[in-house]
């Protein structure tokens, strides 16, 4: 089968596992049947239509407790392509992002989205292959008042939504230097907060680090009126414990915005942000691009092979992961989609007494441990035969 035929996993299964056993295959391999789809109005399927996105919905649910109201909130997802030439002028790429993002938070409001988080850097192609500077630094921008988190602050105050707005940030107050951040904007409109990519790439054609440092955000958690939020770009997917603490400082739900290709991480893609989940007990949502997008002049990827425009398609494949390790299908691997996720938050703390992996987890003694293994003259605990 050729790349361009393999729409997404769940199609391919869908398509060749019989009737009888797909409810079996599904259940071992998404942790829950499918049949827990979202229904959406006549009006959100037709504006979703009118901007040829794909839409799916899928709802978690917690136990009934007799002590807490259930805390249902829907949570989205946006994966999109890039569709200006790269060779367009900078304002003209990013006010066509604006645009095409504008109409798929307008699905996403008829859908009753509460909290909504685009996809890594979206306001720019993904430039940092080409380790060019000129002109992809100009994407970067202010984060409280650049003209995309104004836009977006209209925006989340009319859809009364949170908007996670993952951008190049410009911090004119240190330096002009740049910065990989997701902007946190309150439901009311207001500017909340930011947290910068704590782990940047140096890897394949991922040159990031050309560009801009290692965040120094810490780890912060976001308390909005949906819920506890938390982002984990990209690459930090890769560290677990990038992820425990997000989880340590309380987040309910983890968002992952990200732009990796296939070549490179497809087969990890499925299990980090989902094996997050699971280790510490929240709900995790990872966002890829789709698309490929090519550039003016031809990099290498530093492997020998023909220097080239482009570094490959982005495989989409957004999905939404609970404590409990159930996952819902992926988005497609090459179309523009938005993914609806009902959950109750109250199956955070039921996960957490069920499993008991925050009890059991023994922080104190890997504070220990990594205090002295962090030491320059620290020998690794290895027992040898004598
Ligand atoms: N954007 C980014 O950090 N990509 C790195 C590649 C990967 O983590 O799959």
């Amino acid at each position: 089968m050729s790349e361009s035929n393999f729409k997404s996993l769940e199609a391919t299964l869908n398509k060749h596992i019989p009737p009888e056993e797909l409810r079996e295959v599904k259940r071992v391999l998404y942790g829950r049947p499918d049949d827990n789809e979202l229904q959406f109005s006549e009006e959100t399927i037709s504006l979703a239509k009118d901007v040829d996105i794909e839409l799916k919905g899928y709802v978690f649910t917690a136990r009934k407790e007799d002590l807490r109201r259930p805390r249902i909130v829907r949570v989205a997802a946006v994966q999109n392509t890039v569709d200006i030439p790269t060779t367009a002028p900078i304002h003209v790429q990013r006010d066509a992002l604006h645009e095409k993002i504008s109409n798929i938070l307008r699905v996403a409001v008829t859908a009753g989205v509460n909290i909504v988080c685009l996809q890594e850097a979206w306001t720019m192609p993904f430039a940092f292959c080409t380790r060019e500077k000129f002109p992809w630094c100009e994407f970067a921008e202010d984060v409280e008042n650049g003209p995309t988190t104004k836009m977006l602050k209209e925006l989340a105050k009319q859809y009364n939504m949170v908007i996670i707005s993952p951008i190049l940030e410009r911090d004119a107050n240190h330096h002009d230097t740049i910065w990989n951040t997701a902007v946190v904007i309150s439901n009311n409109g207001t500017y909340i907060g930011k947290h910068r990519k704590n782990h940047i790439p140096r890897v394949g054609d991922f040159n990031e680090s050309t560009y801009y440092f290692e965040g120094d955000t810490g780890h912060p958690v976001f308390e909005t009126q949906f819920g506890r939020i938390a982002i984990n770009i990209c690459y930090g997917r890769h560290h677990p414990q990038n992820w425990m603490m997000f989880g340590v400082n309380g987040a309910e739900i983890v968002f992952n915005p990200s732009a990796t290709v296939g070549g490179l991480s497809e087969p990890l893609w499925g299990i980090e942000a989902r094996n997050a989940a699971i280790a510490n007990s929240y709900f995790t949502v990872a966002i890829n691009r789709v698309g490929t997008e090519v550039f003016p002049n031809e990099f290498t990827s530093g492997n020998g092979l023909p220097a080239h425009k482009d570094f490959g398609p982005f495989y989409g494949s957004s999905y939404v992961a609970a404590p409990d390790g159930s996952r819902t299908p992926g988005l497609s691997r090459d179309k523009d989609g938005l993914l609806v996720a009902e959950m109750d938050l109250n199956l955070c703390r039921q996960i957490k007494d069920f499993w008991g992996f925050q009890m059991t987890q023994r922080l104190p003694l890997y504070a220990e441990s990594l205090a002295k293994a962090v030491k320059p003259d620290y020998k690794p605990q290895i027992t040898r035969e004598s």
